[in-house]
C-alpha cells in the first residue's frame, strides 16, 4: 500500500493527529513551472514584450554593437567597461588561453568516442583540482577564477574537435580578439569576418538567460557553499541534456533525418502523430518567441549568403520550410538552439561540438550567478509530497 502525506517538514494533519479532517494536499508545481524562486540582477527575461536585457540593456543591441568581452565584463560587473577596464580584462583573458598541461593530459586521456560535453565537464574539473584559488569564494577570487575559466574555455573545445578529427592541435594566438582566436585554434585559420561576427553574435546571445536549469543548478551547488568550478561543473552536467542545451546538436539530427525542404511538413506530421518533440522548438517561459531568435536568424540569412553555396540554401531551405510547418500545425515557435544549430554546422563545426560552444559562451552566466548567489546565499532546499509505502515494520 502507498500513502499520499503533506509534504515533508510541513505541519502533521489534523488526522493523524487523531481528529478527522483529510491531510490537505501541498501545491506541486512539477517542473517549478512558474515558480519565482529568488531575485536576480543579471538578467532579465519578459516573455509579454519578447525581450531580454543584460544588466539593463536589450540582448539584441548589445549583439549588434558589442564585442563578446564586452558583454562577458557587463555580465559579471554590471557595467559596460571603460576602455581601460576592458583592456585589463584582455590582457587576463589572453594570457590563460592555453590549457595548463594538467588540463590538456587529462582531455587527451578521455576516449575520442565520448561526448564532447564529457571533455568540457572533465575539463572544468581538472581546472578546479588545479586551481590555486579553488577554495577561495571571496568575490576577487570567484571572479579571477570565472575569469581564468572563460578564458580557458576555447581551447578546450577547439582541442577535442581536432583530436576527434585526427588534427595537430593549434595553440592559441594572443593576438587575436576571442572569437577570431575561437575559430583559428578550431579550424587553425581565420575564416571571412562574416563569419566570425556570425559567431561572436552566437556567444553574446547564448551568454546569459537568468533562471535557466543549468544556472539554476550552478545556483543550488553554490547554495550548500561548493566552490566555483563544481558549479560550473555541475551546469554543464545540466546543459547537456536536449530539452535544455544539447537540443542545439538535435536539430541537425532532425534536418538529416529529414533530408530535405518538400519534406519537412510530412515528416513533422509523422513525428507529432508518434508524440516526438521536435528539437529546438518551444520554450518553458517564451510561449510566443524566444527574444534572441530574430538575431540569429538574421545571423544565419548573412551567413548563407555570404557562403553563397547550394547546401546553405538548401539548409536554410529546410530550416523555413520546418518552422513553417511548426507553427501552423502546433503554433511552438523555435528557440535559440533552432538557428544555431544550422548557424555552426555552416561555420564548419562537427555537431557534437555544438553544446560546447553553448558552454564557452554560458560560463559568463553561471559564474555571475554564483558570485550573486553566494553573496545573497540561502540553501535551496524544496520539499517533497511522500507517495510511497506506509510506515511499516522491518520483518
Ligand atoms: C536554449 C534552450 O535551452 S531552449 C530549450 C531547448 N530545448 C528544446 O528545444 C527541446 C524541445 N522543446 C521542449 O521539449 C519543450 O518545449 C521545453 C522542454 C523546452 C519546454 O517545455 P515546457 O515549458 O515544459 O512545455 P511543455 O513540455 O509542458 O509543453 C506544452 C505542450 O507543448 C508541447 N510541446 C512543447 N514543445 C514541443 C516540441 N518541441 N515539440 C512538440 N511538442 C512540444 C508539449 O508536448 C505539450 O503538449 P500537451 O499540452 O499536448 O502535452
Ligand atoms: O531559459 C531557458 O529555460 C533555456 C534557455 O533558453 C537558455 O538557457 O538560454
Amino acid at each position: 500500500m502507498t500513502t499520499s502525506t503533506p509534504a515533508d517538514g510541513a505541519a502533521a494533519p489534523a488526522a493523524a493527529q487523531g481528529t478527522a479532517s483529510p491531510a490537505p494536499s501541498p501545491e506541486i508545481r512539477k517542473g517549478l513551472a512558474g515558480v519565482v524562486v529568488d531575485t536576480t540582477a543579471v538578467s532579465k527575461v519578459n516573455p509579454d514584450t519578447n525581450s531580454l536585457l543584460y544588466r539593463g540593456y536589450p540582448v539584441q543591441e548589445l549583439a549588434a554593437r558589442k564585442s563578446f568581452e564586452e558583454v562577458a565584463y557587463l555580465l559579471w560587473h554590471g557595467e559596460l567597461p571603460t576602455p581601460e577596464q576592458l583592456a585589463a580584462q584582455t590582457a587576463v583573458e589572453r594570457e590563460n588561453r592555453a590549457l595548463p598541461g594538467e588540463v590538456r593530459n587529462a582531455i587527451l586521456e578521455l576516449p575520442t568516442s565520448c561526448h564532447p560535453m564529457d571533455v568540457c565537464r572533465t575539463a572544468v574539473s581538472v581546472m578546479g583540482a588545479h586551481d590555486p584559488s579553488a577554495e577561495d569564494s571571496s568575490p576577487e577570487a570567484e571572479h579571477a577564477k570565472a575569469l581564468r575559466l572563460w578564458a580557458m574555455m576555447p581551447a578546450v573545445v577547439a582541442l577535442d574537435q581536432r583530436r576527434r578529427r585526427g588534427q595537430q592541435i593549434v595553440d592559441p594566438d594572443e593576438d587575436l580578439g576571442y572569437a577570431e582566436n575561437f575559430l583559428h585554434m578550431t579550424f587553425g585559420e581565420v575564416p571571412d569576418a562574416c563569419v566570425v561576427r556570425a559567431f561572436e553574435v552566437s556567444m553574446v546571445l547564448y551568454a546569459e538567460h537568468s533562471f535557466n536549469a543549468s544556472t539554476f543548478t550552478a545556483r543550488v551547488i553554490t547554495s550548500t557553499l561548493s566552490d566555483l568550478h563544481s558549479a560550473v561543473t555541475g551546469a554543464i552536467g545540466a546543459l547537456k541534456g536536449a530539452l535544455h542545451g544539447g537540443a542545439n546538436e538535435a536539430v541537425m539530427a532532425t534536418f538529416a533525418e529529414i533530408g530535405t525542404a518538400d519534406r519537412a511538413a510530412a515528416w513533422l506530421d509523422e513525428a507529432l502523430a508518434d508524440k516526438r518533440k521536435i528539437m529546438g522548438f518551444g520554450h518553458r517561459v517564451y510561449k510566443s518567441g524566444d527574444s534572441r531568435v530574430p538575431t540569429m536568424k538574421k545571423t544565419l540569412d548573412d551567413l548563407v549568403a555570404h557562403l553563397g553555396t547550394d547546401e546553405a540554401t538548401a539548409l536554410d531551405e529546410l530550416y523555413d520550410a520546418l518552422e513553417a510547418a511548426m507553427t501552423e500545425r502546433k503554433g511552438i515557435l523555435p528557440n535559440l538552439d533552432y538557428p544555431t544549430g544550422p548557424a555552426y554546422h555552416l561555420m564548419g563545426f562537427d555537431t557534437p561540438t555544438f553544446t560546447p560552444l553553448f558552454v564557452a559562451a554560458r560560463v559568463v552566466g553561471w559564474t555571475a550567478h554564483v558570485v550573486e548567489q553566494r553573496a545573497s546565499n540561502a540553501l535551496i532546499r524544496p520539499l517533497s509530497q511522500y507517495v510511497g509505502q506506509a510506515q511499516r515494520a522491518v520483518p
